[in-house]
């Protein structure tokens, strides 16, 4: 018997790195665990979320809103944890498109029959075929995941118009695909939570209105008590140093605000809580080694915000200000 059959996968290798570009961005795919042990559920946390979760429940997608470092990305990935279903991170960027989201062609596969049972006969039959490989959002809607879709602002209203029909229609379209079907049926179990950093943010870009509302949308702001509590227990300070570098930091803060800008998050307030933790540095105002810190780690913002020249000049108003 002189039958062979032989099968070939080849991959195009322009179209596989420019996939991974864009799609590399989505993280934790599928059942992958997050880890969340450092997550503190604060009061405003657990009250958020029972506000939130009936309507997840309820088949309405999510959309949290507000600036930078609030901790939106940290809610919804508690809050996803609430289901008992594989949680999907995306992250918008402005590269993402609809192959990075349903997929695309990305090689081929070839199927070889060589026929010499006759002697005299030799028969050559090569069968060539696209292959073509699921995008992130097809393998979460058809099994049912919770969908973070962080910063989707950040990828362009053309890539989110998928959204449309996901939301409303429970269906996803495959078109560009080359499938033999033209939309696939979302599962009844996916969920999505949107995030999102308002439009005067840099990079965002201006969300459709007919997404917007599909969604509902919470609005998360700086909460002060709530930032107390996480430094507390996740960096493990005292009361009384939480204190302190929530001072330090609401006082840059609201400098910035004055000045219409963006101020430093609850990330810088961690920032210096875990530096001086584990370099043994003591959160006291009198301590130079903590207000060197401090400085270093407020300087963008002091230099920003305060409308100093140079690192000098702004260090200068933080002596002033902060004491
Ligand atoms: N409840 C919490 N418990 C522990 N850490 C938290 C909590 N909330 C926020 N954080 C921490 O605060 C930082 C900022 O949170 P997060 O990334 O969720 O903010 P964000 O609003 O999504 O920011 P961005 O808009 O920049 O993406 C992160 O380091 C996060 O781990």
């Amino acid at each position: 018997m002189k039958k062979r059959s032989e099968k070939n996968t080849e991959t195009s290798p322009s179209k596989t790195s420019e996939h991974q570009s864009s799609s590399g961005r989505t993280k934790n795919q599928g059942n992958k665990p997050i880890n969340r042990a450092d997550f503190v559920e604060t009061e405003k946390v657990k009250e958020l979320t029972s506000r939130m979760k009936p309507y997840l429940q309820a088949g309405y997608p999510l959309h949290l809103t507000g600036p930078t470092g609030v901790g939106k990305t940290a809610i919804a990935l508690h809050l996803a944890a609430q289901f008992d279903k594989p949680i999907m991170l995306l992250h918008g960027n402005h590269e993402m498109n609809n192959v990075d989201l349903i997929g695309g062609v990305s090689g081929f596969t070839s199927d070889k029959l060589i026929d010499n049972f006759v002697r005299q006969v030799y028969k050559k039959q090569t069968e060539v075929k696209e292959k073509w490989n699921p995008g992130r959002l097809v393998e979460a809607a058809q099994k049912g995941y919770t969908l973070i879709y962080d910063e989707f602002s950040r990828s362009s209203p053309e890539t989110n118009n998928l959204f449309l029909s996901i939301l409303e229609e429970g269906i996803l379209p495959l078109y560009g695909t080359k499938q033999n079907q033209s939309f696939m049926k979302v599962h009844k179990d996916f969920r999505v939570i949107f995030t999102s950093n308002p439009e005067e943010y840099a990079g965002v870009f201006d969300t459709q209105d007919a997404l917007l509302d599909r969604l509902i949308t919470i609005e998360i702001e700086h909460d002060k008590k709530a930032e107390r509590e996480i430094l507390r227990e996740k960096c493990g300070v005292l009361a009384k140093e939480a204190d302190l570098i929530l001072k330090i930091t609401g006082k840059v803060r609201t400098a910035c605000v004055d000045e219409n800008k963006h101020g430093p998050s609850l990330r810088a307030s961690l920032m210096i809580a875990t530096i001086c933790k584990k370099s043994d540095i003591t959160i006291s105002q009198e301590n130079k080694k903590f207000t060197r810190v401090c400085k270093d780690i407020l300087s963008t913002h002091l230099m920003k915000c305060t409308e100093q020249n140079n690192l000098l000049e702004a260090e200068k108003w933080f002596e002033k200000e902060i004491s």
